[in-house]
């Protein structure tokens, strides 16, 4: 069965850009820091400086249990990805220039998702 059976219309029609603008995001070439949650292994200071930790991933699971109740819920998870990356990583690290260039990307594929054009 289509697991957006059970939502009310308003809420599936709400959320159907936050689905579009996911995919996107996952599919575009420097998404690569960021499909996975950080590996703390890899990376044993991430969680003392990042207190809360987002990855597209993560998201996706959210989206997908309708853990989000309006769009700005899901725009605040993926700022937070990349508020992350930036307190995290040299602007020019390689990590630090792919945080800048996908958060370029989201604001204006959201702009032109979500101002009816
Ligand atoms: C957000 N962030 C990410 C990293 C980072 O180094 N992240 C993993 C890179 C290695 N992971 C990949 O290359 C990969 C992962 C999944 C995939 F499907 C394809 C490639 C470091 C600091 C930081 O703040």
């Amino acid at each position: 069965t289509n697991s957006t059976e059970s939502i009310p219309i308003r809420l599936n029609k709400e959320l159907a850009p936050c689905r579009q603008v996911l995919d996107d995001l996952e599919s575009h070439d420097e998404a690569w820091p960021f499909l996975l949650a950080v590996n703390t292994k890899q990376f044993p200071t991430y969680r003392k400086v990042i207190r809360n930790p987002m990855d597209l991933q993560t998201i996706g699971k959210r989206l997908s249990q309708n853990e989000y109740k309006s769009r700005d819920e899901f725009v605040s998870d993926v700022r937070l990805i990349f508020d992350n990356c930036e307190t995290f990583n040299e602007d020019n690290s390689p990590v630090g220039k792919a945080g800048h260039t996908l958060r370029l990307f989201f604001e204006t594929r959201w702009a032109d998702l979500t101002s009816g054009k």
